[in-house]
Parts: structure tokens; C-alpha cells; sequence
């Protein structure tokens, strides 16, 4: 199995280059686990509560499970992998079975700042793209499908998302093999990771 963690700050481009990437190659082959799945179960909060969380912030990250899940889908077995729900802030207690394939994609903004996720990972990704083009993506992106208004979203921004992204997702950079520069779509580097995949698989 070839695990690949993939991350970068909000917007990057992280589900976009994922979908890319596996577009073309075998699916049945390949298999995409999103760090978003693991944001702590707070159903013991209040809706009001969870709107407060700090979600860039590696405490909010589930990493036990995750780290879990993963160890599990090496030693090849299924994994039931939670679903989120960014309207609810919650997990929705729904569960979907995902089974074991011989390469393992792992995204999400957080993923290469914790030190046993970053031992199970053959190969580190970091996607980058600059703040403003993260930022206007996000806003687009948030408001069409996550259900966020712009308040929402620049108070988030300025709030937690910044702050979180200089101290914790832009430091773990230093630990990719690969950057992908993507303020613009790259498809250079996409067909070098699809390359170094279909080697995996053949
Ligand atoms: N290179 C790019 N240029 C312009 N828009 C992009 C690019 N990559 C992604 N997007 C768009 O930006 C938004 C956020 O991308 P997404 O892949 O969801 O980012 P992430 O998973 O890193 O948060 C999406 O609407 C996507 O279509
Ligand atoms: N209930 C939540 C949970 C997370 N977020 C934001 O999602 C971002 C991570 O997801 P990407 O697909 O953008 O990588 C992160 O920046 C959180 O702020 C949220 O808004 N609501």
C-alpha cells in the first residue's frame, strides 16, 4: 500500500488536485480518506457551542482515530470512516465502510503537522497557493456549498483561519517532499504524482 498525505491551508486546491489525480487512474485502485471526517464528535455541544470551535486548530482533529483507521486499512482491513456534516458542525453519526486499496490518498489542512500521521505517509504533498487566492476561493466556495455567508466566513477568517494557518499548516511545509504551486492549476505536477501512482500500481 502507498499512503499519500496531501495538505495545504483552506482553499489551496488540496480536494481539487485529489479529484484530478485520481480522475485518470484506476478507481478501484485508489481510495481518498478526508481529514475533515475526523473532526471531533461534539454532540455534547450545543449548535451555538460548535459554531465557536476553532476548527483549524490541531486539537479539534480526531488524530487518535484517524491514525487509528489508517494502521488498520495497512493491515488490510475495512475502516468505517465517519461522515461530516458542515452545516450541523458535527459528525452525523453516519459511518461509510471504506475499504483497503493499494494507494491511499489522505487530505486535509492539518495532516502533516502531527508527527505519527507523518511516519504512516510514503510520500508528503503540501499544496500552496497565496493567501488572497485562498481566501476568495474559500468565500466563493463556502457560501455555494457550505452554507456560510460572507460575515461568516471573513470572521472565521480573521479569527481563527489566519492565525491557525500561520502557526500550525504554512511550519509543516517543511515537511512535504513535493510543493505543488497551485494559483493556478497545475497539471504539470498532477501528472508527475499520477505518474509516480500508476508506478505503484503496475
Ligand atoms: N488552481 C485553482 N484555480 C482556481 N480555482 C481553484 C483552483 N483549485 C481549486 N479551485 C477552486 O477553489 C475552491 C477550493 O478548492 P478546494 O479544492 O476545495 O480546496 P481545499 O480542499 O484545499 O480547501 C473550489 O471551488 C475549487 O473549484
Ligand atoms: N464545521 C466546520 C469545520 C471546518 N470548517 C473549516 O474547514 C476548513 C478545512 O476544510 P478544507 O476543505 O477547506 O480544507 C478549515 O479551514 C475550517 O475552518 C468549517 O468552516 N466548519
Amino acid at each position: 500500500m502507498l499512503i499519500i498525505g496531501i495538505a495545504g491551508g483552506t482553499g489551496s486546491g488540496k480536494t481539487t488536485v485529489v479529484n484530478t489525480i485520481i480522475d485518470e487512474l484506476q478507481h478501484e485502485e485508489v481510495a481518498v480518506i478526508s481529514q475533515d471526517s475526523y473532526y471531533r464528535d461534539t454532540s455534547d455541544l450545543s449548535y451555538d457551542q460548535r459554531t465557536k470551535i476553532n476548527f483549524d486548530h490541531p486539537q479539534s482533529i480526531d488524530f487518535e482515530l484517524l491514525v487509528k483507521h489508517l494502521k488498520q486499512l495497512k493491515e488490510g482491513k475495512s475502516i468505517p470512516q465517519p461522515v461530516y456534516s458542515f452545516t450541523d458542525h458535527n459528525r452525523t453519526g453516519e459511518t461509510i465502510e471504506t475499504p483497503p486499496k493499494k494507494v491511499m490518498l489522505v487530505e486535509g489542512i492539518l495532516i502533516l503537522t502531527n508527527p505519527e500521521l507523518r511516519e504512516l505517509f510514503d510520500i508528503m504533498i503540501y499544496v500552496h497557493a497565496d493567501s488572497d487566492e485562498r481566501l476568495i476561493r474559500r468565500l466563493k466556495r463556502d457560501m455555494k456549498e457550505r452554507g456560510r455567508d460572507l460575515d461568516e466566513v471573513l470572521n472565521r477568517y480573521q479569527t481563527t483561519l489566519k492565525p491557525m494557518h500561520q502557526q500550525f499548516i504554512e511550519p509543516s511545509k517543511e515537511f512535504a517532499d513535493i510543493i505543488i504551486p497551485n494559483n493556478r492549476y497545475n497539471t504539470v505536477a498532477v501528472d508527475i504524482v499520477q505518474t509516480i501512482i500508476r508506478e505503484r500500481l503496475d
